[in-house]
């Protein structure tokens, strides 16, 4: 983990980035505790600047509501310089991306979906809060296609309730309600109708019925209300668009007439119900119960602790022990290793007892022995473990070769370097609302202690403990941590110990692989055919932003350290350092493809190739990630990874679209002439279980949803897959 991001050391694996919007990063996390994955929102405050108040109006909104279809906050943590909401993890992507995979959904399709969002807008209603924000990028999908709302960060709760009028005009244009854009006060309650109204129509037609490039256009075709219907709508559909899409927001339809609107009825024939499935007034006696023995304290200490909800990884251990409960799964948490010294303290006196009492017995017919003898597997691990630390400490050869080996990995993995100044005190983040430490269970140890327990003693000072926080390119854990039984085997926690075994092992991604695609001068040469990929030593930084920045830099001068010369933070900084520098070319590549070309799509993006040396013909050696057969994934062949591969490299490039590769994974960038990216998604070529199917995944990074839209569709249509 990075040591920017020290405050959640310890209580939660931070993986890759999984989303960003105009004010957070959201990454992937594993709640140690429970090995669950939890979605940790980060929010630098210098970044929020007079935006600060919204992440504490979602802060306080999200810790009042609580519903299945609203996505759960577990935990806040503030320090001096960020935000972390740890929140319950939507593994299915955004409503968006489904409506994407599907064109348009079916009537009854949309039903579903529908219900969810109305009982979940109704319950928030009812709350006495407006979201103000309704649209199908902030509806995300749990693993049983559930809908989870999300980003409360322009919710609004009237003083005087929600017949009170609001005035502040927000949200995003082309889901605003007519009323809120012309600037007069409105009802927070009635503008959500209309913006549901938009997002059904968009579930309905696959496109909104308000569009336009210009804004101002956009506002005039809203506040005619009128909108095409096309032929395919069924009279129930065009009616109940008709009732919300109503310009006069007192002629609109009310959420409670929603809930049980003849449409909403059909094939259901019951209304919808917004209550609330969590129960926050109760505790729950058996999650209560595992935490008391975990920490060490009686139930009723644990219940006035969790009764507090201070959102601190007490409620947040609590709230995932319930969701596992509700899943009908085990309310357990995982055991902690003890520290290896006890460990190996507990060992010496095992053999002691064996060596001096019992090494003249024949050990197979001593039952003593055979219990003492045969200690489940941590023992063997202890020994293995042991015997590796005592090789380590009197020759160091072989583990040094190790390290070195992870020295190489990691200064080739190296993360984004630090800008001048930045965070030089992150070690001693001052943490704000401090998380408890767990006491010692079960005579088990500290955190501390758990994630020694993973790796062996050198290897636990090593820093790239800290510096694996990548956002791209890096392979992903292999397993979801799992808690197994029968001893000390919390190795397999998926702590960064862990991965970085796996990684040093078996690196499933290459060092980042970047095909920078250029225009006309190149497109057309091999070396720039897919197949053809250039391998660097470039960092795959973890952000989107911080590790395009390193691209843009690292990428010019291979092998050549970069300090303190990566001040950019975003990926519109990257490309605006890409428009703004002299390519700096070594000799090698100079002689190649080492030059920025400036030839533009439609006067806006900038294309670069900057070739190394080494080509691989393949993207990886280990073939492309095993995925479950989801919404988000199109184009299903039973063509070769390597080919589907070279077929979208083919496209991006005759469509001169700007692109970096990682592995089987494309980043296609969009900028504007000064080098701000409005746009970036993935397509990734993935290996779909259970088939012989190869499919390619998308996922939007950055940008305007409907704008990814298009272009996704264009690239997937026009590879011919
Ligand atoms: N709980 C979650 N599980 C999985 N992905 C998530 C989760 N929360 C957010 N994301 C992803 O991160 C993206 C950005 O999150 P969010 O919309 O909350 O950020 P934001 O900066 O407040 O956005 P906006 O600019 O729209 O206000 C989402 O669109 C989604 O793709």
């Amino acid at each position: 983990m990075s040591t920017q991001y020290e405050a959640l050391k310890g209580l939660y694996h931070l993986r890759e980035t999984i989303g960003s919007g105009g004010f957070a990063k959201v990454k992937l996390g594993y709640h140690v505790l429970t090995g669950e994955k939890v979605a940790i929102k980060i929010m630098d405050k210098k970044q929020l600047g007079e935006d600060l108040p919204r992440v504490k109006t979602e802060i306080e909104a999200m810790k009042e509501l609580s519903h299945q279809h609203i996505c759960k906050l577990y935990h806040v943590i503030e320090t001096d310089e960020k935000f972390y909401m740890v929140l319950e993890h939507c593994p299915g992507g955004e409503l968006f991306d489904y409506i994407v995979a599907k064109d348009k959904l079916g009537e009854d399709e949309a039903r579903v979906f529908f219900r969810q969002i109305v009982g979940a807008v109704a319950y928030i209603h009812l709350q006495g809060y407006a979201h103000r924000d309704l649209k199908p990028e902030n509806l995300l999908l749990d693993d049983d296609q559930n809908l989870k709302l999300i980003d409360f960060g322009l919710c609004a709760k009237p003083k005087g309730g929600l017949t009170s009028q609001l005035f502040t005009c927000c949200g995003s244009p082309a889901y605003a309600a007519p009323e809120l854009i012309s600037g007069k006060e409105y009802l927070g309650c009635e503008a959500d109708v209309w913006s549901m109204g938009v997002l059904l129509y968009a579930l309905l037609c696959g496109y909104l019925p308000f569009d336009d490039d210009s804004i101002s256009a956009l506002y005039r075709k809203i506040q005619t209300g009128k909108y095409d219907v096309p032929r395919f709508l069924s009279k129930e559909s065009v009616r109940i668009l008709d009732d919300m899409l109503q310009v006069d927001p007192k002629k609109r339809v009310s959420i409670k007439e929603l809930q049980c609107h003849p449409w909403i009825l059909k094939n259901f024939n019951i209304p919808v119900d917004h209550r609330t499935k969590y129960k926050v007034s109760v505790l729950d006696e058996d999650c209560i119960t595992e935490m008391a023995v975990h920490y060490g304290k009686s139930k009723a200490e644990m219940t006035e602790i969790l009764s507090k909800w201070k959102y601190d990884y007490f409620t947040s251990t609590y709230l995932i022990l319930m969701a596992k409960k509700m899943r009908g799964q085990p309310v357990r948490l995982l055991q902690k290793p003890k520290p290896l010294r006890e460990r190996q303290q507990e060992r010496r006196e095992r053999s002691k007892s064996v060596d001096l009492d019992l090494a003249p017995l024949d050990p197979f017919s001593s039952p003593f022995f055979s219990t003492k003898r045969a200690p489940p597997r941590v023992g063997e691990n202890e020994d293995k473990e042991n015997k590796e630390n005592e090789k380590k400490s009197t020759s160091g050869s072989q583990h040094d070769k190790k390290e070195n080996n992870k020295e190489d990995f990691v200064i080739k993995y190296r993360p984004r370097h630090k800008k001048e100044g930045e965070e030089t005190n992150s070690n001693q983040e001052n943490v704000k609302n401090k998380p408890p430490t767990a006491q010692p269970r079960r005579g088990s140890a500290s955190s501390e202690g758990a994630s020694r327990s993973r790796e062996p003693s050198a290897e636990r000072k090593h820093v790239p403990v800290k510096d694996f926080d990548f956002d791209f390119a890096l392979p992903e854990i292999p397993k979801t941590p799992r808690y197994k039984k029968g001893g000390d085997q919390t190795a397999g926690v998926g702590g960064v110990g862990q991965v970085l075994s796996a990684h040093k092992v078996k690196p499933q991604t290459p060092p980042m692989t970047r095909l920078l695609q250029s225009t006309a001068p190149a497109s057309g040469t091999p070396a720039t055919k897919a197949g053809a990929f250039i391998t660097s030593t470039l960092s795959p930084s973890r952000s989107v932003d911080s590790g395009l920045n390193q691209m843009s830099l690292e990428s010019r001068t291979p092998g050549t350290p970069v300090s303190g010369q990566n001040k950019a933070g975003s990926i519109d900084s990257y490309l605006n350092q890409v428009h703004n520098t002299t390519p700096m070319m070594t000799p090698t590549n100079k002689g190649r493809k080492g030059s920025v070309f400036g030839s533009i799509e439609k006067g806006m993006n900038r294309m670069f190739n900057m070739l190394t040396p080494r080509k691989t013909s393949k993207s990886t050696s280990d073939g492309p990630k095993k995925v479950k057969e989801l919404h988000n994934i199109s184009n299903k062949t039973e063509l070769s990874p390597d080919k589907v591969l070279e077929k979208l490299v083919d496209t991006l490039e005759e469509k001169h679209i700007v692109y970096s590769q990682s592995g089987y994974t494309l980043r296609i960038v969009m900028s504007n002439d000064w080098g701000k990216v409005h746009l970036a998604f993935d397509l990734e070529v993935c290996q779909i279980t259970k088939t012989n199917l190869v499919g390619i995944r998308r996922k939007r990074v950055k940008g305007d949803t409907w704008h990814y839209k298009k272009l996704c569709e264009d690239v997937l249509r026009s590879a011919k897959i």
